[in-house]
């Protein structure tokens, strides 16, 4: 068995009996082993007996009972001047000697061998040149160890301790009065001494996240003197750090390895981004409460193929009634999502994505969105990236007019915003549209032109919305289109927010948030810029192309009819589709729209009325529906 390092066996320490006062025992039955070539720090709250194992370890105050060993052999059977041979111990001095130099100090560590005079000689010179160089000292040599920093001065009193030579260096709390930086810099330095010199190091100190991040070992004091030893991996999963440290105002964070303040919890957060942001942003949005979600990497690790997504409970797959009644519990997950996305940051919270340039802009806003958070929990919840193309990816394949691809942004391909800010975009589109139906009515084919459009824009998100009860962010700004004569209008986008509803009563107001106010009321206005169209033809055809979108979905999801009417339905009562028209069902499982307006599509060469149309003779409409109905029941 490899004896090397410093091991406890049933240790007992604390302070023997002086007059008056009793023996008090701090720590008892310690068993633990700081294996050499490793750093081993010891953590533990205030009081729990760092110091005085340390000191007991180092034989600066007697062992109770049991034993320290080192490297095998008893520390108190070990006489005093080969102990300091073995053993080289840095307590937190502030108080040296006003006109020694950092060389002069770090010499001081070499009288275990130098005998009587304490002279040193060229070769225990040379020692000392190479402790002051390993610590990165070499240029302090000749400073006043009283005007050295408090950084400077550590290194320098570590580089005592390997004068020393020993096989162990036990510190105690050698990063207390350091910056951030001196404090990692210390921590890596004693671990690369451990490693580099097969020492054993032993350190106390207070900073947690620093030594779960460097130590090899953890010895933890919890209160009551037990002592946890193992590596913070373990002791993390163990739930060690939490059940010690975890207190009213700070909680232990397993999955991102930092303390989490607990006073104003805002709620939890999915970070997707790589590795040297992810951290950052976790702490940073950390410190105004918001807890990494456990599920990680919701972009990165998750397989491209939308399979499991389809799968994902939703809050609409069966009729509206059943997803209200409490059967279906409402959707967990993080309540806010923020992804690395270029040189900035996207931030989704409650339906709303905002961008940010800088980590500290974020974490600003952060803090009102934990605040609003406190106030109320959010309607809507961040859906993941795969949830969304999933649910995108399954609806397209409902008909041309659902399908909406997730793909590069290449040559060719526009922002949808284009189409409402760009007056020409717009005019060579009803141009070409004129074209194609052989028309020379501007007004005929923007008519047209903007229900196709609409169509577009209606039916993916009311498939996502009915068939996986996921609102999808249709963001003009990132959603893209393409130039082609004839058939839907093709849409693309690299990547698609998309939102779970808490309360299923929300998915129209939110759709209609999207779709009309967002795009379609841009939309008309553009096309009312160009051509001389009245706004009650293009609602009308917008609710026109909403129905169509609710008939489609029916015919081919038959089992989704029930919802797809029930959302048309409260969609046609918002905004500027109210009295546009509406959704009759002459059949169970057969919706159809009528529309209180005329398109214009009986002025096209070819043309006629349309069974929507309020030109269209009741008794044709219904000799319509019924060979319809014919043939979906003939297609099932
Ligand atoms: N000389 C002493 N005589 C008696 N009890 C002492 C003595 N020194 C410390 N103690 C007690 O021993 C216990 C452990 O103290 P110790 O200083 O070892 O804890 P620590 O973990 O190092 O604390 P901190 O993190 O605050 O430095 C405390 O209850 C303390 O009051």
């Amino acid at each position: 068995m490899d004896e090397r390092g410093l091991r406890l066996e049933g240790v007992c320490a604390g302070y023997t009996a002086r007059r008056g006062h009793p023996e008090r025992r701090v720590l008892d039955g310690l068993d633990a082993t700081a294996p050499s070539g490793a750093l081993t720090a010891l953590i533990g709250p205030n009081g729990a007996g760092k110091s005085t194992l340390l000191r007991t370890m180092a034989g600066l105050q007697p062992v109770l009972a049991g034993r320290v060993r080192i490297d095998g052999v008893a520390v108190e059977s070990v006489p005093a001047a080969e102990l300091a041979r073995r053993l080289a111990v840095v307590l937190t001095e502030r108080d040296l000697p006003a006109l020694l130099t950092a060389r002069e100090l770090a010499g001081l560590g070499r009288h275990p061998h130098t005998g009587f005079t304490g002279r040193l000689s060229a070769a225990d010179g040379e020692i000392v040149t190479w402790a002051l160089e390993a610590v990165h000292a070499g240029h302090l040599a000749d400073r006043p160890v009283t005007e050295l920093s408090d950084g400077e001065r550590q290194r320098a009193l570590v580089a005592r301790a390997l004068v020393q030579e020993p096989s162990a260096i036990l510190l105690d709390e050698p990063t207390a009065f350091l910056d951030v930086t001196s404090r990692v810099a210390l921590m890596g330095l004693l671990r690369r001494l451990a490693r580099d010199r097969d020492l054993t190091v032993v350190v106390s100190t207070h900073d947690l996240e620093l030594a779960l991040r460097v130590a090899d070992r953890i010895w933890l004091l919890a209160p009551g003197g037990v002592l946890h030893a193992g590596t913070p991996e373990e002791l993390t999963a163990q739930g060690m750090i939490g059940a010690t440290f975890d207190g009213d105002e700070l909680s232990f964070d397993h999955a991102s390895g930092v303390f989490v303040l607990q006073a104003g919890s805002g709620g939890s957060v999915r970070v997707t981004a790589d590795d040297v942001h992810r951290p950052l942003l976790e702490r940073a949005l950390a410190r105004e409460g918001w807890r990494p979600s456990p599920v990680r990497g919701a972009d990165a690790g998750e397989p491209s193929a939308p399979v499991e997504a389809v799968g994902e409970p939703s809050v609409r797959s069966g009729p509206v009634e059943a997803a209200g009644d409490g059967d279906s519990p409402p959707p967990a997950g993080p309540e806010l999502a923020v992804r690395q996305a270029g040189d900035g940051y996207l931030a989704a919270f409650d339906g709303d994505v905002m961008r940010f340039a800088a980590i500290s802009e974020l974490a600003a806003w952060s803090r009102r969105a934990a605040d609003a958070l406190r106030e109320a929990p959010p309607a809507l919840l961040p859906a993941t990236p795969l949830a969304v193309s999933g649910a995108v990816a399954d609806v397209s394949t409902v008909s041309g007019y659902f399908a909406l691809d997730i793909g590069p942004i290449v040559a060719g391909w526009r922002p949808l915003a284009d189409l409402f800010t760009d007056p020409g975009v717009l005019e060579t589109r009803i141009g070409e549209t004129a074209a194609r139906l052989k028309t020379t009515e501007t007004r005929v084919a923007a008519s047209i032109l903007f229900q196709g459009i609409a169509a577009r824009f209606w039916s993916p998100l009311l498939g996502a919305a009915i068939a996986h009860g996921l609102l999808v962010d249709l963001d003009p700004g990132r959603v893209h289109w393409q130039a082609v004569t004839g058939g839907p209008l093709p849409l693309r986008a690299t990547d698609l927010d998309g939102w779970r509803v808490r309360d299923p009563a929300r998915i129209a107001e939110r759709l209609h948030r999207t779709v009309v106010s967002g795009l379609l009321e841009p939309l008309a206005a553009a096309f009312q810029r160009v051509v001389k169209i009245a706004p009650g033809l293009l609602w009308g055809n917008a609710a026109s192309a909403l129905g169509g979108s609710v008939r489609t979905l029916a015919r081919v999801r038959p089992e989704l009819t029930e919802a797809a009417v029930a959302l048309g339905r409260e969609l046609l009562a918002l905004g500027p589709l109210r009295d546009t028209g509406e959704l009759a069902e002459p059949e169970p499982g057969h919706p159809f729209f009528v529309r209180r307006s005329c398109c214009l599509y009986y002025r096209l060469p070819g043309g006629g009325k349309c069974g929507d149309c309020a030109l269209t003779d009741p008794d044709t409409r219904h000799a319509q529906w019924a060979r319809a109905v014919r043939e979906t029941q003939g297609a099932r």
